[in-house]
């Protein structure tokens, strides 16, 4: 776990000082990533650079896994922090494995091992080690260059990772691709990771924590849905943006906020047994399955009032539905590009496993956030 206690930086005369950081003081559990945000000059990167003491701190603490760092000789501290930054730094004259081997070797690792760690990393973003070990960075597309940029961090297997902007200077597409990568690698490393972002959406896909800063000092430290649901005060309200309900869909999975009471009724039943199924269970419409229980067409409670027969005479087909283990964004957007007020939620194996509607997501919202 990393502490920063009460952790403060001046610039400039003692007398007149300008305060970069103002007492920050915050908790990273271990295997968490925390994501530093705010407004330009509010203090991300010089609270940052004082966890691996590139910048010396005027007072204040950090402890890593209980231990006060400024008992550490800075150099080896470095040593055991991963560090990415967004112009990468690659050595140009070095080959790719003789990039991801610097830190294991200044550490003095055994040649043989720090070579199959180099070719396990790449293997691990997907760089096929035949290709990519003896390149040089420029023969590197951006993409593949932060990529090694971001190995050449994780080499020595340290426990903590600082990163500054790692996916700024890449393109949207790619930056996506590269964010998703790293979250997958992340759940199998599980190291604690303290990461400055400028872009609210990254923080909200990447953090288990952000902490918002204003004028070097915290403002909140939450997790993203709590943020996004509670912001503690206007500034952070505004700086969160008019759209952050919409921002907080994607941080709700679908399994979470789908309605499971829902109606199944057979084709050869009678419309009248279908509206009646809906009045005693307030639902808004039935649903037919197949055979193999996914959902085949549905019956509104408006058709039904109109219609008589059988449910197969009048049930519309089902266009579309989300996985259970997608989020709310994908369900509202599949909601909105079918035009299905009533959007089935599957299971892995296609069989229906509960409704979204505009109610149950508003009312999620509302009150699904934990506390
Ligand atoms: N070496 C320095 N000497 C004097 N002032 C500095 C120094 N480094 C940073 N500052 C000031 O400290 C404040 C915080 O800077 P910092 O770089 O931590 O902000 P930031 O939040 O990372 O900004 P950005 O998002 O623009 O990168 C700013 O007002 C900056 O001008």
């Amino acid at each position: 776990m990393i502490r920063l206690e009460n952790l403060t930086k001046h610039y400039g005369p003692a007398h007149d000082p300008l305060i970069a950081v103002d007492n920050v003081s915050l908790d990273l559990p271990t295997g968490e990533i925390c994501v530093l945000l705010g407004p330009s000059g509010c203090g991300k990167t010089t609270t940052m650079k004082m966890i691996n003491r590139l910048i010396q701190p005027t007072s204040g603490k950090v402890f890593i896994n209980g231990k006060d760092t400024s008992t550490i000789d800075p150099i080896k501290l470095r040593r055991t922090i991963g560090y990415v930054i967004q112009q990468i730094g690659l050595f140009p004259n070095k080959t790719v494995e003789e990039n991801i081997c610097v830190v294991p070797d200044l550490l003095g690792w055994d040649r043989r091992k720090s070579r199959a760690r180099a070719k396990e990393l790449l293997e691990l973003v997907g760089l096929q080690p035949d290709l990519f070990l003896k390149r040089y960075p420029k023969e590197l597309s951006g993409g593949q260059q932060q990529r090694v940029g971001v190995l050449r961090a994780l080499a020595a297997d340290p426990p903590v990772m600082l990163m500054d902007e790692p996916f700024g200077a890449i393109d949207p597409i790619n930056r996506e691709a590269i964010q998703e990568e790293f979250l997958k690698m992340q759940r199998e490393i599980r190291k604690t990771i303290i990461f400055v972002s400028h872009d609210l959406d990254e923080a909200v896909k990447m953090a288990d924590k952000i902490a918002i800063f204003r004028s070097g000092r915290l403002e909140q430290y939450a997790a993203p849905d709590e943020l996004l649901a509670r912001p503690a005060n206007s500034f952070i309200e505004d700086f969160l943006g008019s759209d952050r309900a919409l921002k907080r869909l994607r941080l709700v999975s679908v399994r979470d906020a789908m309605e499971t009471g829902f109606i199944t009724v057979r084709s050869s039943d009678s419309v009248e047994h279908a509206l009646e199924r809906m009045r005693s269970s307030r639902s808004a419409a039935v649903f037919v399955l197949n055979a193999d229980g996914a959902p085949q067409s549905l019956l509104s409670e408006q058709v039904a009032e109109l219609r008589s027969g059988t449910v197969g005479d009048h049930a519309e087909p089902v266009k579309s539905a989300v996985p259970t283990t997608g989020d709310l964004r994908q369900a509202v957007s599949i909601m909105f590009a079918h035009d299905m007020p009533l959007l089935p939620c599957v299971d892995e194996g296609g069989r229906m496993a509960g409704v979204m509607s505009y109610r149950s997501i508003v009312h999620y919202l509302a009150h699904g956030a934990k506390a």
